[in-house]
């Protein structure tokens, strides 16, 4: 009988000889398990860990989850009726909690260097009769870089990822600790904050961040750099410039991978942007961004000599395009209530949509010159908890819809803060509202994703509405 994988032809030539030297590793005796790992809609990792002479087998049969997990907010739950007729989807094939496929990108196998004798590899989610999964969100990413392929272009991105981390105190679980979301941990800090970029603050979390070094280097991520962030017990990596899919694959893996090593180490580390924790200072995602010659690699964005402008006339209309639609952007690059706490002025994250030359204070941070192989933009509206695929591919479309419109991007905004322009949204709400507004980005990820990625995200709204916040007890409980 032939394998999912072949049925389908859901494999390049290549895939299938990664396949098969993976099993060839197996076979080997190389490692004792195989995570199979998918990222879902929040670009969380889930997935099943199969010994390895059952991996073997499912490398190309793949191996089948619940439909159920296409319906989970935030806190796990189902946030539609699967088991009603339809299962309240606008999509057929997922009712009932009946069983998809999620079958291995080959090229993604790598072992983990915490986890011994253990595999690990991405996999891309299909129905059983062999159609992509409606709401996986990889091929959204695929989808877009094909419409830049189309045009001859690549998108290359480097990584700039904060994050936190506290020392766990709690050894135990205490049974009132369960629920859904449960209790989260008692932490305390691994540093004070406001000791940006001091070399005394990261010699005190040199044990850290070498765990950190030595294994995302093992794994083979672009590591380039480790730093102290400004808030307590705040970071920063930064990664190199790698392009198509692999910015975003590499975002999903870095982000497990550092809180399984922190976890296996007593530690606690979080990309929620906004930690309610005194002194805080919120985490952002920038990404820095560019599009390169398919034939030939030359950086498209990189301005000819004598240019006045920053970029190319190519990245100018790009730049233009993620301007005109960073509100409605903001719901995939800022996917939490959490996040839009974080778009306050003076503080290093953008409020407003604009750019400006090399200013941290603009949402689109432009570093270009001619002669400069690096020219790009960084676009700071993100936050850490992004769906890596979803993120990026909001920047394709709304870059693309610049470069097809030949959009204006208007002049440098050189006092940030000041400069009059349209705010960022102000709620996770609003910002979903935009979003359903934006007949580009609506194009690009499909109505039917978006609807379910709203109603999905409305769900934590609604939830979070109910609840009564300390902020609303301390202010009325004692003067009314
Ligand atoms: N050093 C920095 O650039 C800080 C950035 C800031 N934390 C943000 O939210 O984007």
């Amino acid at each position: 009988m032939s394998t999912f994988a072949e049925r389908f032809g859901l494999w390049s030539a290549e895939q299938k000889a990664q396949a098969a030297e993976i099993a060839g590793r197996i076979d080997a005796g190389e490692i004792d398990v195989l995570r199979f790992a998918w990222p879902d809609q929040h670009g969380v990792l889930r997935g099943k860990t199969l010994v390895a002479e059952a991996a073997r087998g499912a490398l190309s049969r793949g191996v089948n989850l619940t439909t159920t997990l296409l319906a989970k907010d935030t806190s796990h739950r189902s946030v539609f009726p699967v088991f009603s007729a339809g299962g309240g989807f606008a999509l057929e094939g997922l009712q009932g909690g009946a069983d998809f496929v999620v079958l291995p990108d080959p090229s993604t196998f790598r072992t983990l260097p915490w986890a011994p004798r253990t595999g690990w590899v991405l996999c891309d989610a299909y129905m059983k009769d062999g159609r992509p999964c409606p709401f996986a969100t990889r091929p959204i990413l695929q989808r877009a870089l094909a419409r830049l392929g189309a045009r001859g272009l690549e998108f290359v991105a480097g990584l700039e990822v904060e994050f936190h981390v506290f020392r766990l105190d709690q050894e135990a679980l205490a049974l009132g600790d369960a629920g859904q979301p449960g209790t989260p941990p008692a932490v305390s800090l691994l540093t004070q904050g406001h000791q940006y970029l001091t070399e005394l603050r990261y010699d005190r979390v040199d044990g850290l961040m070498e765990l950190l070094r030595h294994d995302l280097l093992a794994l083979g991520l672009p590591l380039h750099s480790l730093e102290i962030e400004f808030g307590p017990s705040q970071f920063e990596l930064v990664f190199g410039p790698t392009a198509g899919l692999v910015p975003a694959d590499t975002m999903v893996l870095l982000r497990s991978a550092i809180k399984q090593i922190c976890q296996r180490n007593g530690l606690h580390a979080t990309f929620m942007c906004r930690p309610r924790i005194p002194s805080v200072m919120s985490s952002g995602w920038h990404l820095h961004q560019s599009l390169r010659h398919a034939e030939g690699g030359d950086n498209a964005f990189m301005p000819e000599a004598g240019s006045a402008a920053p970029l190319s006339p190519l990245g100018m209309h790009y730049l233009a395009g993620l301007k005109a639609h960073a509100c409605g952007a903001a719901a995939l690059a800022s996917p939490t209530i959490n996040g839009y706490r974080r778009y306050r002025p003076f503080s290093l994250a953008p409020d407003r949509a604009i750019w400006a030359q090399d200013n941290r204070g603009a949402m689109l941070r432009v570093l270009g010159a001619p002669g400069d192989s690096a020219s790009r933009i960084e676009n700071r509206i993100g936050e850490p908890t992004a769906n890596p695929y979803l993120y990026l591919a909001s920047q394709i479309f709304s870059g693309l819809h610049g470069i097809t419109g030949a959009m204006d991007p208007g002049a440098s905004a050189d006092v940030p803060y000041e400069t009059p322009a349209e705010h960022l949204p102000r709620s996770l709400e609003a910002a979903l509202a935009t979003l359903q507004a934006d007949a580009v980005l609506v194009d690009g990820l499909g109505r039917d994703f978006v609807d379910y990625y709203c109603h999905i995200k409305q769900a934590e709204i609604a939830r979070f509405q109910l609840e009564v916040t300390e902020w609303e007890h301390r202010e009325y409980f004692d003067m009314f």
